[in-house]
């Protein structure tokens, strides 16, 4: 696990920056259902935190529990070092985000939503207005009632929406949902962006590769419990060799030729489908130059899952959540 909870300039002596997040042993039961099981976490300033799991995992009770949205049934939970106990409402100072999907009124325009909210939150959230639409990549949509947004434009407008609040700390939930490719790198320049100021970022997402790309830490969440937790680094040393599917104009040469040959687990189900192949990348080049050699025709060659997405398997049994609803590619309303 990486010190996230490092104060940038302790070792110099000045004081310790609490971490934006500090949970431990937090707790949260729906009747039967432990939704959240004793969990664990820190999220230092500047660090950009994935949260993914199966559906049902947890991701979004915890992430509520951050926002204020649900209590925690036990454990306790630091947000720059205050606790609700403590501090009340303003223990929550700094920190903005949302779960689900971002709710605004359908009526109103993207900008009137905002305004609204801005007047709801006071202080200078309105001076705001004009950068958070501008970092969120708007446009024109600004001057659209939100009830023709798709759901990429409410995720932007979400995104706008917690900017207002000058946040220390980012709760994102799937905040990729929805949108197309660009739309997905806007959001990861802006989640850059943040971090590099010192934001703290904890965003949960269904795509094990997009977290991969986002983030510096990493929690896997697998019925409440943390099934790994650390940094982008350590999970990619623990991560077992991507799986290929093979296909060869002759199978048995093929399975032959790989069991002379290091680091290179090859097999093939009793139904004589493609062959499965567990390799490096390094590994599986030499195969193929082999199969070539021996003249053994390669067919097809596709990769059947990446390497992270091996271990969350293995770490989870399952396959990372599906997003909630059904994304829909964003359309600038006219
Ligand atoms: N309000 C609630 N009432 C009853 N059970 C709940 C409630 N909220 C969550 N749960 C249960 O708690 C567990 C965790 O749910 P949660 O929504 O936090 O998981 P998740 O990882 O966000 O899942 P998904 O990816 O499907 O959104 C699930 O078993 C869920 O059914």
């Amino acid at each position: 696990m990486a010190d996230a909870s490092a104060a940038p300039g302790a070792a110099h002596g000045a004081a310790p920056v609490a971490a934006a997040v500090e949970a431990r042993g937090l707790t949260r039961r729906f009747g039967e259902t432990v939704a959240v099981a004793g969990l664990d976490l820190t999220v230092g300033p500047g660090r950009v935190h994935g949260l993914v799991g199966p559906n049902g995992a947890g991701k979004t009770t915890l992430l509520s529990m951050l926002l204020g949205l649900v209590r925690p049934d036990a454990g306790t939970l630091r947000l720059f070092g205050r606790t609700h106990a403590e501090h009340g409402a303003r223990a929550r100072d700094g920190v903005a985000g949302f779960v689900e999907a971002p709710r605004f009124y359908p009526y109103l325009t993207g900008r009137a939503n905002l305004e609204l909210l801005a007047g709801l939150d006071g202080g200078d959230a309105r001076s705001r207005i004009a950068s958070a639409l501008d970092v969120a990549g708007l446009g024109d949509a600004v001057r659209a009632k939100v009830g023709g947004y798709s759901v990429g434009m409410r995720q932007r407008l979400g995104i706008a929406a917690s900017l207002l609040r000058d946040p220390r700390l980012l709760i994102l939930d799937e905040p990729t949902s929805g949108l197309d490719p660009a739309g997905m790198r806007d959001v990861a320049a802006l989640v850059g962006r943040l971090a590099a100021d010192g934001v703290a970022v904890l965003l949960s997402s269904h795509d094990m590769d997009e977290v991969e790309d986002l983030c510096d830490d990493v929690t896997i969440l697998n019925a409440g419990r943390a099934a790994f937790d650390g940094t982008m680094a350590e999970l990619r040393e623990r991560a077992p060799a991507p799986e290929f599917r093979l296909t060869t104009g002759d199978d048995p040469a093929a399975l032959d030729l790989a069991s002379g040959m290091p680091e290179l687990e090859v097999s093939q189900d009793g139904d004589g489908g493609p062959l499965s192949v567990r390799a490096t990348r390094e590994r599986l080049d030499e195969y193929v130059v082999g199969l070539g050699r021996a003249g053994i025709p390669v067919r097809t060659l596709t990769q059947r899952t990446s390497a992270l997405k091996s271990l969350f398997f293995d770490l989870t049994g399952g396959e990372p959540a599906e997003p909630a609803a059904a994304p829909t590619l964003e359309k600038v309303p006219g």
